[in-house]
């Protein structure tokens, strides 16, 4: 796990805060009196500046930095940073929300420099830079992507080059470890090699970026085709193309493999970039993308052998995206696992199967497979909300561990590198 120092992040949002506008503008002369506030645009005096604002009846509208943005009044006095609203040492808003007006206006507004001064009718000042709204505003927001993502097929993963981390420089540098994470960030898959070949290391390996996520598995786990538990990952089956745990509420985030040994034939892993396929299908055929993001579906785990007992339900559609950007985050694929649909009418059920149809094609296109042998010393990180993972059928005895580890975790370690997450 990670800890930083407070003055390592407080001098992080020093930065932060420094990095302000340094052009000046000159103050607003006041009008308030010759025209009614609703209909007047104020423009700063400096050019450079670019900055024009309008208080109108419901809302606040200002341009700057090429942005267009609109505030509710009500998030302008939500949002206030002074020192009785929001705690800056532990980033809290102390200020009761339902305690604001909800019909609450500003009753001036002033702009001097390059922050906005709102006084609200009982006296309170608010202050803004205008740097922190454009970065803040759902306008400013809705133009970035939470997360950069190079989408491939076997052909643009492999001419990537992308390289593996030396478990050495994986466990002993952070340098190591932030190309390793924006390896893993950009494409969903990484690897470490030279790890030695034991649970222990493996372990080791994923207490560097995360918690583990322990679940009905275990916390780490070491499997071989013995069926130890109700599930064909435990035979020597092949497992068509999947991502992992689709039957809980929140599917694991990431998945670790570590092989062990192989004594045999066969037992390649099949990856696919689910998200390379699901971006195939928002160009083919954006409704079916939609529909995909829209009806929700069941996968269940249902295990009665031997001590372990076990009835996991996971409910979400298939393709998830964020609703202000249409970004897709996790997507949900186990055609194993998928439970009865009873939660749709039959024409919309026809056209959901025409849909997954559309994206099973994508998945299952050659050219869109990167098969790797995993080896005893070569470590694979897979992004489950993303990758999909399958494996060849084998013979032989084949040992492989591994774990799950917590997104929020990993995410948070690559932030406190400075990566994008
Ligand atoms: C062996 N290991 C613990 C990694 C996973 C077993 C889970 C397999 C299950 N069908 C799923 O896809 O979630
Ligand atoms: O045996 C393998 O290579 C992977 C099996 C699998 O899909 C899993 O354990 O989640
Ligand atoms: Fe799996």
């Amino acid at each position: 796990m990670w800890c930083f120092r407070l003055s390592h992040l407080h001098g992080r949002l020093q930065n932060l805060l420094s990095r302000g506008v340094t052009c000046s503008a000159f103050q607003q002369p006041n009008f308030k009196s010759l025209f009614p506030l609703a209909i007047r645009w104020h423009h700063t005096a400096s050019k450079s500046l670019n900055c024009a604002w309008q208080q109108h009846e419901d809302h606040f509208e200002l341009q700057y930095a090429n942005t267009v943005m609109r505030f509710d009044y009500v998030w302008l006095r939500d949002h206030c940073r002074s020192a009785s609203c929001y705690n800056s040492k532990t980033h809290q808003r102390s200020l009761d929300t339902a305690s604001v007006d909800l019909c609450i206006k500003p009753k001036t507004i002033r702009l001097d420099e390059t922050t906005l001064f709102f006084t609200w009718p009982d006296g309170h000042v608010t202050k803004y830079d205008l740097d922190w709204l454009v970065k803040n505003s759902y306008e400013g927001q809705k133009q970035k992507v939470i997360q950069p993502r190079i989408l491939w097929n076997a052909e643009i993963y492999q001419q990537a080059q992308v390289p593996s981390v030396d478990f050495q420089s994986f466990l002993e540098t952070n340098d190591g470890l932030k190309n390793f994470l924006q390896n893993f960030l950009l494409y969903g898959i990484a690897f470490v090699e030279n790890v030695p070949p034991t649970q222990e290391h493996t372990e080791k390996l994923a207490e560097r970026i995360s918690l583990i996520r322990e679940t009905i598995y275990g916390r780490m786990w070491y499997f071989t085709s013995d069926f130890s538990r109700g599930d064909t990952a435990y035979t020597k089956l092949a497992l068509d193309r999947h991502t992992d745990t689709a039957y809980f509420q929140e599917p694991c985030g990431i998945q670790v493999f570590h092989c062990l040994k192989h004594e045999g034939t066969g037992g390649r892993t099949l990856l696919v970039d689910g998200f390379y396929a699901a971006d195939q299908v928002l160009q083919k055929a954006p409704e079916e993308f939609e529909l995909l993001t829209k009806v929700p579906l069941r996968h269940e785990y249902i295990e009665n052998v031997g001590e372990c007992h076990n009835h996991m339900i996971g409910v979400g559609p298939v393709l998830n995206t964020y609703p202000w950007n249409k970004e897709l985050y996790l997507i949900r694929y186990n055609n194993y696992d998928r439970a009865v649909i009873n939660t749709v009418p039959y024409d919309v059920v026809h056209r959901w199967y025409t849909a997954h149809r559309t994206l099973t094609v994508e998945l299952r296109r050659p050219e869109n497979e990167f098969w790797v042998k995993l080896k005893p010393g070569r470590v694979l990180f897979i992004d489950n909300w993303r990758v999909l993972h399958g494996r060849e059928s084998f013979t032989g005895y084949r040992q492989l561990c591994g774990c799950y580890l917590t997104r929020d975790d990993v995410l948070n370690t690559a932030r406190l590198l400075g990566l994008q997450a």
